[in-house]
């Protein structure tokens, strides 16, 4: 679990005043991740990841701006009986700025490993303020082990909860410019839900929900990678 990098929002004086209440922060603990009990957030260390500030406010407007025009030619999406995701519009997109290359650049570096390969669509979903996911688990044909997503724009709360033992569960806390990473067991064994603006609760405190852009990257599905073609060779 990453801690810290507050550090975009503060600078200069304003720095220097409240770094002794940052670091009782510190101190006490994350603050982005929080669980039901010690014993899965030791577990999912590693597997449910919070990067707070992992853009620059000029990263984060750098991608807002080349997938605003594209999202409002969108209409948003409510209340299909059996959808997961309400009040939404989605698109994927192949084609990237150089500038937001880089950045994309970065996720891979800091969520994937050297022997995954991404879904070369990468996924961006717009929720408006009463949009809201509810609890799922991605598609094993669609999504290989890893999830990485970037949110721009307002803070949400993500909330994951084992599918077998409800009691447990975490919240991670994803901030404008922060980066989340699910892999592994915080992929497969839990489902992921973005909480509705009523439900927004980061433990007793509220997370007022606006508008929501996320960015999120997947590894291919096992089996599918190069080298590991989905079908053997032809025998002759
Ligand atoms: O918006 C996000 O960060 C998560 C979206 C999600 O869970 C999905 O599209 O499967
Ligand atoms: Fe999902
Ligand atoms: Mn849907």
């Amino acid at each position: 679990m990453v801690c810290g990098n507050m550090g975009r929002l503060l600078s200069g004086r304003l720095k220097m005043a409240v770094s002794g209440r940052l670091s009782m922060r510190m101190l006490s603990g994350c603050s982005w991740v929080r669980g039901s009990d010690p014993a899965v957030l030791s577990r999912l260390r590693d597997e449910a990841v919070v990067r707070p500030g992992f853009l620059s406010q000029a990263e984060e407007d750098t991608l807002t701006r080349e997938l605003e025009p594209q999202l409002r030619r969108r209409r948003y999406e409510y209340d299909h009986w059996d959808a997961a995701i309400h009040g939404f519009r989605e698109t994927e997109k192949f084609r990237w700025s150089d500038a937001s290359q880089a950045i994309l650049h970065r996720v891979q570096e800091a969520a994937f490993g050297p022997d995954q390969t991404l879904l070369s669509l990468v996924h961006v979903l717009d929720l408006e303020p009463r949009g809201y996911i509810k609890p799922h688990v991605d598609s094993v044909k669609f999504c290989g082990s890893t999830i990485a997503g970037l949110s721009l724009l307002s803070p949400s709360v993500m909330k994951l909860v084992h599918t077998q033992e409800p009691e447990q569960w975490l919240e991670l806390l994803l901030e404008p410019g922060s980066l989340y990473i699910l892999r592994g067991s915080a992929r497969y064994d839990f489902s992921h839900e973005i909480l509705r603006d009523e439900e927004s609760f980061f433990g007793e405190r509220h997370v007022p929900r606006g508008r929501r852009i996320s960015v999120i990257c997947r590894s291919l599905p096992e089996g599918m990678g190069p080298g590991r073609p989905e079908k053997p060779p032809p025998a002759s």
